[in-house]
């Protein structure tokens, strides 16, 4: 029998746990939204506010309908105001330490029925559901960035999640009008698999000194109609989370072909991670977008 999910409980507030609130909001549920720090759920909360703004502009929702999914969105500011979801979504920081040591202490506040899940880019979902109570009610529920437009979600089963945590969490992305494809459990899953070797590859194209910033980007957005260039999209996505799974497939897979490029590491011990911190591949500071390279 498949659990309905009514009331979602999401860790991290950062870009992927602000979309995923949002999207569950929007398709009705209630949301409880915690992250370590109270001024990290307001920073949340203010990028749901404008996701919705811009959605309300395009006519893609009404004022009513902007407005009632904000009431639903509640700030948890304890892992114990989660203790009434249904299921809960771990969106933290990509680092295997972070996510087991949040799973090792949320458990004894949720439900004994609670499905726990996490939207990790890489990790092993067999690992981490070994950091919980609940193996069998753990899941891999992958959303992609910009929750609020892009149309997949990725479930992964770890070796012990059960038919019914599987099919409760594919009628769950189904009621947010998404479309669900099931990965097995090895690093990266399948997007990632096959998109971050492909951004690393961009970053030693421009370490090699093939081609700028400006033209790889371009060369892959008309050569090949990315949306985005590639050195683009890492900024989008954060370079410390694209070194993250870089370092998955690397240690995984146990192959130099994933071999993080040198480059992407110096970025990423700059603080340089893209968007988030306003410099990356490009500088963020100034009204548009300048390449630093
Ligand atoms: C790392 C991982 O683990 C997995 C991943 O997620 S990998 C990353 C996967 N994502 C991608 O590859 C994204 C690639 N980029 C794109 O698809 C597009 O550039 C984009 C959708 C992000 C933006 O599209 P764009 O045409 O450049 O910009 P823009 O016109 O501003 O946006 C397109 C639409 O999305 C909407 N939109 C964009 N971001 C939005 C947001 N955060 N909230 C609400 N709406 C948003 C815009 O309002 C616009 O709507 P309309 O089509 O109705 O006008
Ligand atoms: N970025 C992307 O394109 C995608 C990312 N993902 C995955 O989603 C997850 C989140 O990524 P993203 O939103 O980009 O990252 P962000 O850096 O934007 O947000 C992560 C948030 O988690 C917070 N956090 C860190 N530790 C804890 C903790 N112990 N308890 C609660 N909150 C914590 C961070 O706070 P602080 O900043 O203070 O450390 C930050 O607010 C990662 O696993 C990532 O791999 C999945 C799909 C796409």
């Amino acid at each position: 029998m498949t659990i309905d999910i009514n009331r979602v409980g999401i860790i991290g507030a950062g870009q992927m746990g602000s979309g995923i609130a949002q999207v569950c909001a929007a398709a009705g549920l209630e949301v409880r939204l915690n992250d370590r720090e109270a001024d990290r759920i307001e920073a949340g909360l203010g990028t749901i506010d404008a996701s919705l703004a811009k959605l309300v502009s395009k006519g893609t929702l009404d004022e009513a309908g902007s407005r009632s999914a904000r009431e639903r969105i509640l700030s948890a500011r304890t892992f114990a105001d989660l203790g009434d979801c249904d299921l809960v979504i771990e969106a933290a920081t990509e680092n295997e330490a972070v996510k087991r040591e949040i799973f090792s202490t949320l458990c004894a506040s949720l439900r004994p029925d609670a499905i726990v899940a996490t939207n990790t880019s890489s990790i092993s979902i067999t690992r981490l559901a070994a950091a919980t109570d609940r193996p069998e009610r753990f899941i891999g529920i992958h959303f992609m960035n910009p929750v609020p437009v892009m149309q997949l979600v990725e479930l992964i089963r770890g070796i012990a999640t059960e038919d019914q945590t599987y099919e409760s969490a594919k009628a769950f992305i189904a009621k947010l009008g998404k479309t669900s494809t099931m990965s097995e459990d090895f690093p990266a899953f399948i997007v990632n698999r096959i998109l971050l070797p492909m951004i690393n590859e961009a970053i030693y194209t421009l370490y090699e000194g093939v081609g700028s910033v400006e033209s790889i980007d371009t060369a892959m957005r008309l050569g090949a109609n990315h949306p985005m260039g590639p050195l683009q999209l890492a900024d989008f996505i954060g370079l410390d989370t694209c070194l993250s799974v870089m370092q998955v497939l690397y240690d995984g897979l146990a192959d130099s072909k994933y071999r993080p490029c040198p480059l992407l590491v110096k970025y990423v011990e700059a603080g340089w991670l893209g968007r988030k911190t306003k410099r990356g591949f490009y500088d963020y500071r100034g009204p548009t977008p300048i390449p630093t390279r």
